[in-house]
């Protein structure tokens, strides 16, 4: 496996003068239930993920990535540990200073999508900016539009599309105020080969050449290979990583963590 850690961290090893860092965590860990019947699906995971760079999760059902994820994007309170977003630590935030932070600095795609259903696809995707009073942009939404393809949605509801359209406008809403980070749950789960292709090399593009970090959990093989970097997560932890992946890269790092012989 090329470039595999086989630690149960991930830290990058340039400076972060360097390499400004987009998101940190030291610690992070969260548990479900209590007992023996509790689940680590989180534990202690320390993560540096630099700025301007896609990265991947991929790891077993189970593994605790949606749980990951979450707790990055300040969706949800850890049991202890910490994340910072840019400088700022989000663990340490009262509820209302957090959500400021999630509307203008960090977009978040759903696994469910989680659009208003009383809404047109439009006003889902200036929700954002609505929600956190910054100024409407409309050339940058028609570049949306355009990249993901849904213009003749843009004046129907969330009920009248199709999962994949609906993918594509959650991905529009997560985009539209142009966050520092994006964290995304299986954002080409819906799509056919040809709209995540798309999709995947807009956001290696705009990681590039904007700066913008993005972290997402992927079970297909090729979408990871668009990162710059995979994380292999396993029963709650960072078990390596891939980095300038390939599918066969990916398929192997999977296949060593699950014990296969290639
Ligand atoms: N709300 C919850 N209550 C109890 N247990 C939970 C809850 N959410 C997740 N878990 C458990 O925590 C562990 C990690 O779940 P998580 O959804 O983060 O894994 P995942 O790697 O994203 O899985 P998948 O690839 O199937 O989406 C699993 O054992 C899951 O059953």
């Amino acid at each position: 496996m090329k470039g595999n850690s086989g630690e149960s961290s991930a830290t990058s090893a340039a400076s972060p003068a360097e390499s400004p860092l987009a998101l940190r965590s030291r610690g992070l860990t969260k548990a479900y239930g209590s007992g023996a019947s509790a689940v680590m699906a989180v534990d202690h995971v320390d993560l540096d993920i630099p700025a301007g760079v896609l990265t991947a999760v991929m790891g077993p059902s189970g593994s605790g990535k949606t749980t990951l994820v979450h707790l990055l994007a300040g969706l949800d309170r850890p049991d202890s540990g910490q994340v910072w977003v840019g400088d700022d630590e989000i663990t340490a935030m009262k509820d209302k200073q957090l959500a400021k932070v999630r509307g203008r600095i960090v977009g978040f795609v759903f696994q469910g999508f989680n659009l208003m259903q009383t809404m047109s696809a439009r006003d889902n995707i200036v929700l954002p900016l609505r929600l956190n009073g910054l100024p409407q942009d409309p050339e940058w939404l028609d570049a949306l539009v355009e990249m993901l393809g849904i213009g003749r949605e843009l004046e129907r509801r969330p009920y009248e599309m199709s999962g994949g359209q609906q993918q594509r406008v959650a991905i529009a809403r997560a985009l539209i105020t142009r966050p520092r980070v994006v964290l995304a749950d299986e954002p080409t789960g819906n799509l056919d080969t040809h709209a995540s292709a798309e999709v995947l090399a807009h956001l290696r593009v705009s990681c590039r050449e904007l700066g913008q970090s993005v972290v997402m959990v992927t079970h297909d093989p090729t979408a990871a290979s668009y990162a710059g970097r995979v994380l292999l997560f396993a029963d709650g932890k960072v078990a390596g990583h891939v980095t300038d992946p390939t599918p066969d890269a990916v398929l192997a790092g999977l296949d060593a963590l699950a014990g296969v012989e290639r």
